[in-house]
């Protein structure tokens, strides 16, 4: 186990001409690899933008972010694609291709100029499939798929680009419930596996508390980060979860609604 990410001072958002919305500010905190890291917050609370900034895909308004010590953006798109592979939400631009080959663009870091796959990448690609469960529907066309298959895809994806680093948005959002359990389990076990780095965020409260080693909670302008059982100790998740019909069980971190 050790750092993977490091955010200094770090404050998110976006530039709009001369205006800047900042989402959050002043962020200090680290991911370390061997650990399932799962981001809670409620809507709109700047989940996403984190994970983009992480990603690379948006720059810092301040700040910055060091990857295994290095800032990330002194790093080649190349190489980033061979460290940090990224599942966002929404639907991917490619559907007009077959599971298999969605999950072959996985190996583009690592495959020639015109993408051609050798053993070693073939391998990663079923391997890949095999572990979210996808192999039976490898041939079937993307644009043909639910959304929960479309999801496990790009999980798949994302593994069989064999990065240290693996950053998800919501990646059990479209999954019915043994599968958000799976995939969580999945990832819980690859961690501990192959010692990488998974960051990830969830509105699956339940499973997050369960599963997860660490949890970092937005709210406001403000990051919370601890275990499970810290955060329930001291009462930080019990004000998230805070509403008059639900009951908040601290001691098997579960939820219950009265009727
Ligand atoms: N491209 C953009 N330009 C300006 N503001 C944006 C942009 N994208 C998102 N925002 C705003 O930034 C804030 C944080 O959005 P973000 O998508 O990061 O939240 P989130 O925590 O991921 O929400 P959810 O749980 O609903 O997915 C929101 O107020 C949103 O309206």
């Amino acid at each position: 186990m050790q750092e993977t990410i490091r955010l200094e001072h770090l404050s998110i958002g976006y530039k709009q001409g001369k205006a800047r919305r900042v989402v959050a500010a002043d962020l200090n905190a680290s991911i370390d690899s061997g650990r399932l890291t799962c981001l809670l917050g409620r809507n709109g609370v700047g989940k996403s933008t984190l994970l983009r900034t992480l990603a690379g895909f948006l720059p810092p308004l301040d700040g910055r972010i060091l990857l295994h010590g290095q800032s990330l953006s002194s790093y080649s798109k190349a190489d980033l694609a061979r460290l940090v592979s990224v599942v966002l939400t929404g639907k991917p631009q490619v559907q007009n291709m077959r599971v298999d080959e969605l999950v072959a663009l996985g190996r583009s870091p690592y495959t020639d100029f015109w993408g051609r796959l050798r053993t070693a990448d073939r391998r990663a690609v079923g391997e890949a499939m095999r572990l979210v469960g996808m192999e039976s529907l490898a041939h079937r066309m993307v644009s043909d798929l639910s959304d929960g298959e479309r999801q496990k895809t790009m999980i798949a994806k994302a593994l069989a680009q064999q990065t240290p680093v693996i950053i998800l948005d919501e990646p059990t959002a479209f999954l019915d419930f043994p599968s958000k359990v799976e995939t969580m389990k999945l990832l819980r076990h690859l961690v501990r596996e192959t010692d990488k780095t998974i960051f990830l965020s969830s509105h699956d409260l339940e499973l997050s508390m369960q599963l997860a080693d660490r949890l970092w909670l937005m709210s406001g302008r403000q990051l919370v980060i601890g275990t499970p059982r810290q955060l329930t100790a001291d009462g930080t998740l019990a004000r998230y979860v805070a509403h008059p019909d639900v009951r908040f069980n601290a001691e098997e971190m579960t939820l219950a609604i009265e009727v």
